[in-house]
């Protein structure tokens, strides 16, 4: 069974047929990219994944254990974190608290140990803080510790909301839409970052329109259509399937 092996996956709204018999496999180191048309169901596949949503059938394993039937936060200590097409950061805290807040699924201590500020307490503050500062450096935002949120530019908050995402010390790291609103430069710098990442050993699976970044950062491509998976393979191939092409061009006429 792959790493993540998400099988024959359907989600229903009602009568609305969001997904439709899914099934995609992810291998660890991996970075594998879900493209297709706006309403195609790949923010739905992410909230399966992540527990948002209980799939109305099939099943996914992530180490091969059942993650289908999981709430969201069990599914974070599995080892899968995700991020959103809005940025969702605590603007108003700083950048360290922002990250410290990703480590709450793994804080080892009790109630108690808190309100007394035992020695357990504070080591594992000291800890996590240290572990935190890691973080922010491997992602080059050791300078803006201090600064709020909502000061930084809009590729370092992604990158902040990516780092909350590692905090969690998650294996798989779900982007949805993380170029969305970057101009060039920004994407340029973006790709360079989640290389670094997949370096670093995490498992990406990106939802994403930009083409460029898709095309030249994935090893493979899943493309999905009306909740049904329509192609999947390299990206070059991706990039001249008929299929493909016709399910984005059509679309488009139907926007026109
Ligand atoms: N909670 C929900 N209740 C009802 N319908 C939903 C719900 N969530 C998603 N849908 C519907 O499921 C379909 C797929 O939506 P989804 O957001 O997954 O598409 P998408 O591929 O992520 O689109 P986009 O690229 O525009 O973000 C849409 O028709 C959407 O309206």
């Amino acid at each position: 069974m792959a790493y993540l092996s998400i099988d024959k996956i359907s989600m229903h709204f009602g009568g609305l047929v969001a997904l439709e018999d899914v099934s995609i496999q992810v291998e660890p180191g991996e970075i594998v990219s879900i493209i297709g048309p706006n309403g195609a169901g790949k923010t739905t596949l992410f909230n399966v994944i992540t527990g948002v949503y209980k799939p109305t059938s099939g099943s996914i394993h992530f180490e091969n254990q059942p993650i289908h039937n999981k709430e969201p936060q069990e599914i974070v200590k599995a080892g899968i974190a995700r991020t959103f097409q809005n940025i969702r950061l605590c603007k108003d805290m700083r950048v360290i608290e922002n990250v410290l807040l990703g480590m709450h699924t793994h804080t080892d201590y009790h109630f108690w140990d808190a309100v007394f500020r035992t020695k357990k307490f504070k080591t594992i503050e000291l800890e996590k803080h240290e572990e935190a500062l890691r973080i922010l450096t491997s992602i080059g935002l050791q300078d803006q510790i201090h600064n709020y949120a909502t000061n930084l530019p809009y590729g370092a908050q992604r990158r902040l909301e990516i780092s909350r995402a590692i905090a969690t010390k998650a294996k798989i790291i779900l982007l949805d839409e993380p170029a969305a609103g970057m101009n060039a430069f920004e994407t340029d710098a973006l790709l360079d970052f989640i290389m670094e990442l997949k370096i670093q050993g995490f498992t990406i699976i990106l939802i994403e329109h930009d083409m460029r970044l898709v095309m030249n950062i994935s090893d493979r491509i899943y493309v999905i259509d009306h909740g049904k998976k329509i192609a999947e393979g390299l990206p070059k191939d991706i990039a001249k399937n008929p299929r493909v092409i016709e399910a984005y061009l059509g679309r488009k006429e139907e926007n026109a």
